[in-house]
C-alpha cells in the first residue's frame, strides 16, 4: 500500500498546567492518515477538539505528544511551521486572515514574492483568481467590498499560492448562505480534482462533511469514537455518539422544539 501523504500519530494536546494535573486534554490520543489527493473530514460537536487538531497539523500550534508525518518525514510541531512544510488552513471567518486595508490583488501577490519575480506575480495572481472563480475586477477590490463567497475564494486562492500539498478547512464554508456554501462546496471539489490537493475538513455539518470527505473521524471529549469511510460512518454508525450526533441534524419533516421565550417570562 502507498504511504500516506499525512500520518498523524497519538497527537495529545494539554491546555493549562499539566505538572498540577489540572490541564484539560483537549486532543487525546488521535491518530489518522491521509493518502495523496484524499479528503479526510473530522466530525463532532462544539469543544470536541476538532479544531485543535486542526491547528496542531497546520503548525499554529504545538503539541504535548505525539508525531506529524508529511510524506514520512516528522515535521516539528511547531509554530515556525506557519507558510511553509506545504500544508494551509483556510478559516471559518475570511476577515480574520484577510488585511481589510490590502486589495485583493495584493493580498495574493505578497505571498508569491517569495517565489515569483515581480513581472511573474501579476499573471499568476490573475491564474489564482480565476482558479476560484473570480477575475482581474476583483484583484482591485478591498476584501470588505467582497461578498461572503468571494472573500471565502480569495482565502482559498492565497492559500493555494502556497502550493500546499494538504489543505486544511476548518468550518471553511459553516458561515455562508446555503447556495454560496454549494458554491463552495463545488469548488472545492473541483480543486481537488485538477490539483490533486488534500483535504482535511473540520466540520460539525455532516451534510456538508458527506459531500466532500471520503473518510471520517468522528470526535467526542479530544477522542477518536468512530472513523472509517464517510458513507459507511453516516449511513451505518456504529458508536452510540455518532447516532446522537446524527440524530441531531434536522431532516425533512423535523419541526423545531419551542423553547419558552424569554422575553415573555
Ligand atoms: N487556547 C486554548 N486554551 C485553553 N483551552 C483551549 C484553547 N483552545 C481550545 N481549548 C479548549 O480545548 C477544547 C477543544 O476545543 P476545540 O476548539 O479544539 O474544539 P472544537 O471541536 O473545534 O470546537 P468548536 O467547533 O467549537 O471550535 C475545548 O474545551 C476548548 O475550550
Amino acid at each position: 500500500m502507498n504511504e500516506p501523504l499525512l500520518s498523524v500519530r497519538s497527537l495529545r494536546k494539554v491546555f493549562g498546567s499539566r505538572r498540577s494535573g489540572d490541564g484539560l486534554v483537549a486532543v487525546d490520543d488521535v491518530s489518522f492518515d491521509l493518502p495523496q489527493g484524499g479528503s479526510l473530514a473530522i466530525v463532532g460537536e462544539s469543544g470536541s477538539g476538532k479544531t485543535t487538531t486542526a491547528r496542531i497539523v497546520a503548525g499554529l500550534e504545538t503539541a504535548t505528544g505525539g508525531e506529524i508525518l508529511l510524506d514520512g518525514r516528522p515535521i516539528a510541531g511547531s509554530r515556525s511551521r506557519r507558510g511553509g512544510h506545504g500544508i494551509q488552513m483556510v478559516f471559518q471567518d475570511p476577515f480574520g486572515s484577510l488585511d481589510p486595508r490590502q486589495k485583493v490583488g495584493n493580498a495574493i501577490s505578497e505571498i508569491l514574492a517569495v517565489r515569483h519575480t515581480r513581472a511573474e506575480r501579476r499573471a499568476q495572481v490573475l491564474k489564482l483568481l480565476s482558479e476560484v472563480g473570480l477575475d482581474e475586477r476583483h484583484a482591485g477590490e478591498y476584501p470588505a467590498n467582497l461578498s461572503g463567497g468571494q472573500r471565502q475564494r480569495v482565502a482559498i486562492a492565497r492559500a493555494l499560492a502556497q502550493q500546499p500539498r494538504v489543505l486544511i478547512l476548518d468550518e471553511a464554508v459553516s458561515a455562508l448562505d446555503v447556495s454560496v456554501q454549494a458554491q463552495v462546496l463545488n469548488l472545492l471539489i473541483d480543486l481537488r480534482a485538477r490539483l490533486g490537493i488534500s483535504y482535511l475538513f473540520v466540520s460539525h455539518d455532516l451534510a456538508v462533511v458527506r459531500q466532500v470527505s471520503d473518510h471520517c473521524l468522528v470526535m467526542q471529549h479530544g477522542r477518536v469514537v468512530e472513523h472509517g469511510a464517510t458513507g459507511e460512518v453516516l449511513d451505518h454508525p456504529q458508536d452510540r455518539y455518532t447516532r446522537l450526533l446524527l440524530d441531531a441534524v434536522p431532516r425533512p419533516g423535523w419541526t423545531p422544539r419551542r423553547r419558552p421565550s424569554v422575553s415573555a417570562v
